[in-house]
């Protein structure tokens, strides 16, 4: 499909390959180190996300890396809600919640967040009766083998994209029985969520293996360890690998890609779309 359904009778084109910007309010991703961003410094930064031609800002409060600790829910909470609301008043802007608490996702969602980002595919408590009650919010399914604390100690398939596949089915089935609609879902592979070099490469490979389920594939693989270890590059040192990797993806039909710098996806994007979509 093309077209992502989202709240209040707006839809998403993915004609063209869309651009999720990361905007994390989690205190490893503060510059000075302090608890909070002030929600003036973050509404700065979504601005400048979307001037860069981000489409869609995915706002996150508990990291998901690699033996990351829990944050509680008030925690949560406190980080991403005052976030959704200040940009919600300055922009019609697609914002995506990325939690796994199904209590973040209905305050979120209330707020004015479009969709739903889980790294847990609707699986925690309560979740896929939460986000079912909302007409029309999307949701994207991503796969995790295991969890972010003890995911990388040895990720082991019997058959990588079977059992990938295998995952999808069930939460697709789970999600259309809870009432959640085809066209409000999007897939996601999962780069580094319990997988080795290897098998995140044979996943990038062979991305379009996934377009089977005909729904919008989501490809997050920016600044991860993925590039870093290949490359022997640090965080800071990852933008030609997350961008070569961004372009790859989409060539290889990603329809969403999830990055944090902006500015110099939609230019690869863009030189790609010029030669894919006749616009010369
Ligand atoms: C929150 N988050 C971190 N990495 C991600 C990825 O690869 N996909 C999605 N959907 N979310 C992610």
């Amino acid at each position: 499909t093309s077209t992502l359904t989202l709240p209040r009778g707006r839809t998403l084109n993915l004609e063209k390959t869309v651009i999720m910007g990361i905007l994390n309010v989690t205190p490893d991703s503060f510059s000075d180190g302090g608890q909070f961003l002030k929600p003036a410094e973050v509404l700065k930064r979504a601005m400048q996300l979307l001037d860069d031609g981000a489409q869609i800002l995915d706002i996150g409060g508990e990291s998901t890396r690699p033996g990351a600790p829990d944050v509680t829910l008030e925690e949560e909470l406190a980080r991403v809600i005052p976030v959704i609301r200040v940009i919600r008043e300055q922009s019609d802007c697609i914002i995506s919640i990325d939690t796994s608490k199904a209590q973040v996702m209905e305050q979120a969602i209330l707020a004015g967040a479009d969709i739903v980002n889980d790294v847990r595919a609707l699986q925690e408590h309560r979740a896929l009766e939460v986000v079912s009650q909302f007409e029309d919010v999307a949701i994207c399914l991503m796969h995790m083998q295991g969890q972010p604390r003890s995911m990388q100690s040895a990720p082991h398939y019997d058959d990588l994209f079977a059992d990938i596949n295998t995952f999808f089915t069930r939460r697709i089935k789970a999600c259309e029985t809870a009432g959640i609609k085809l066209e409000q879902l999007i897939l996601d592979p999962g780069f580094g969520f319990g997988k080795t070099l290897a098998h995140n490469y044979e996943i990038l490979a062979k991305f379009d293996d996934f377009n089977k389920f005909d729904l919008p594939l989501l490809a997050g693989l920016s600044r991860k360890s993925m590039i870093g270890n290949l490359l022997n590059r640090d965080i800071n040192e990852r933008l030609a690998g997350s961008l070569a990797g961004a372009l790859i993806a989409a060539q290889n039909g990603a329809k969403i890609i999830r990055v944090h710098d902006v500015k110099e996806t939609a230019d690869v994007l863009n030189v790609y779309q010029a030669c894919t979509q006749g616009i010369l």
